[in-house]
């Protein structure tokens, strides 16, 4: 189906963006539980960036499952193509508009994270795996979800009747139960810095 695909050469590249932006692109990828922190940390940190005039994008599960991956339900098959997508149009927002993406999404599935570092590239891939616990996140419960998968109402979630595996090698590794949002904003940060390079 894609042999009549012939990509046109745009000429616009990376080193061209940055001279613009004033910061390398790249994405930093949110992983864990719901209700784990993730959107959280990654708002604030997306404020953090804004201040410090660094363009980003900040994508998230309710957001895109709203509109992109309506389509998609939380099956496994469905989960993969939802990362699988979101990956894709990190990768374009990374590599032809020269922004940090900030993703924030369960991904539950290992192997559907590795695919994300494949599509974007190893060197463009910041793993944040927000490790606050499954008895910590169904305890406050922020959205009632837990509440009604326990009780049958919602099917396949995360924690509960579906997996969620830990990654094995991850870039930062915040349980947002031990720390304030700031100093969890801070971690990374103090991470992505030479990476970002402002005005490097
Ligand atoms: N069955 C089930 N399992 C997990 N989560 C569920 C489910 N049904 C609805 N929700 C809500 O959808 C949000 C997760 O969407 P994601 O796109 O991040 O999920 S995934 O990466 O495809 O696994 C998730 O948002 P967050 O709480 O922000 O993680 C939930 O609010
Ligand atoms: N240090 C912290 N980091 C992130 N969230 C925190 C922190 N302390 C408390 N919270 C609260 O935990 C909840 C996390 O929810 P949310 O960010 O929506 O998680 P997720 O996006 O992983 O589903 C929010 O109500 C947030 O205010």
């Amino acid at each position: 189906m894609q042999e009549h695909i012939i990509p046109h050469h745009f000429s616009v590249d990376l080193e061209q963006l940055k001279a613009i932006k004033n910061h390398n692109a790249f994405l930093i990828w949110f992983t864990g539980l719901s209700g784990s922190g993730k959107s959280t940390i990654a708002n604030a940190l997306n404020q953090s960036l804004l201040a410090r005039k660094v363009h980003t994008c900040i994508l998230d599960g309710d957001r895109v499952r709203k509109g992109l991956n309506s389509d998609l339900t939380f099956s496994p098959e469905d989960r993969k193509e939802n990362i699988r997508r979101i990956a894709e149009v990190s990768s374009l927002m990374v590599h032809h508009a020269g922004l940090v993406v900030l993703g924030a999404f369960i991904s539950p599935y290992e192997i559907d994270r590795a695919n994300i570092k494949a599509i974007v590239g190893e060197d463009k891939f910041v793993e944040v795996y927000v490790s606050t616990s499954l008895e910590v996140c169904e305890k406050q419960d922020v959205k009632g979800l837990y509440k009604k998968a326990r009780a049958g109402e919602i099917k396949d979630f995360t924690g509960i009747d579906a997996p969620y595996e830990v990654p094995q090698n991850p870039s930062i590794k915040i349980d947002a139960s031990k720390y304030t949002i700031e100093e969890a904003v801070s971690l990374v940060l103090t991470y992505i810095e030479r990476k970002l390079n402002i005005n490097g």
